[in-house]
């Protein structure tokens, strides 16, 4: 199996005035293609850090993160812009969409960064709108979508450039039970229709369960659960 992702002796420390408090200590993760995993941790303990860290957006203080074979402290920040570009996408609770734009504006987006032509960045955004159920809303600005539509804009837009790896930091954590079950039944379908790899960041126990594979957040590292 194709190894998407490989983390080793990830750590991790941020200084509160004179005091180290150490985050992450020695956090060791493999995600393959196509494998949908689950972080659960308590508040503060780490899973943001982690997740921004195996996302190319912050450094390690020390340990390893290999993305799709390259290792992370040695690309340029060219580099690592171009590969969160084309390789990965992000998903966040609070989609962070831009609200002067419409949802095929905020989904073409990643593509025009690409530099691929507007016409072509229409044309996959309304497909991957339309995978998502929001055809109809395309030309809906943020404030005019529910809840649910936000997030499942924002699932596109992660989704538009065909990522090999989603990383999603609480996708679910300010929907209601219903809606947040109709977005993980489409991300488990967007991950079986595309072999896209995901890791979701959840507080909620009942979701990471319907993963393929579960960690706990326990002081600094993680642990494999069962169950
Ligand atoms: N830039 C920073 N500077 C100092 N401390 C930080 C910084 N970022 C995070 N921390 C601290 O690191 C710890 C872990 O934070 P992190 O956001 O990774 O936790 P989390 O598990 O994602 O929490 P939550 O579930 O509440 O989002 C917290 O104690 C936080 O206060």
């Amino acid at each position: 199996m194709n190894k998407v992702l490989t983390a080793q002796q990830i750590s991790k420390s941020y200084r509160d005035g004179l005091q180290q408090v150490k985050v992450l200590q020695g956090v060791d993760l493999t995600v393959n293609s196509g494998e949908m995993l689950a972080i659960v941790g308590s508040s503060g303990s780490g899973k943001s850090t982690l997740l921004h860290i195996l996302g190319s957006l912050d450094l390690a203080d020390s340990g390893s993160v290999q993305l799709l074979g390259e290792d992370i402290a040695k690309m340029t920040s060219k580099r690592k812009a171009q590969l969160r570009n084309q390789q990965l996408g992000f998903i966040y609770q609070f989609h962070h969409l831009l609200m002067d734009f419409t949802a095929l504006e905020n989904v073409a987006m990643p593509l025009l960064i690409n530099g691929i032509s507007k016409q072509l960045a229409n044309e996959k955004a309304l497909a991957i709108l339309q995978r998502v159920g929001l055809e109809q809303r395309a030309s809906h600005k943020p404030a005019e979508l529910s809840g649910g539509e936000r997030q499942r804009v924002a699932i596109a837009r992660a989704l538009v450039a065909e990522p090999a790896l989603v990383l999603a930091d609480e996708p679910t954590g300010n929907l209601d039970q219903h809606t947040a079950e109709s977005i993980y039944q489409l991300l488990r379908e967007l991950n079986q229709q595309s072999n896209t790899s995901f890791i979701i960041v959840t507080h909620d126990l009942t979701l990471a369960k319907k993963l393929d594979k579960y960690y706990l957040m326990r002081e600094g590292s993680l642990e494999l659960g069962h169950g």
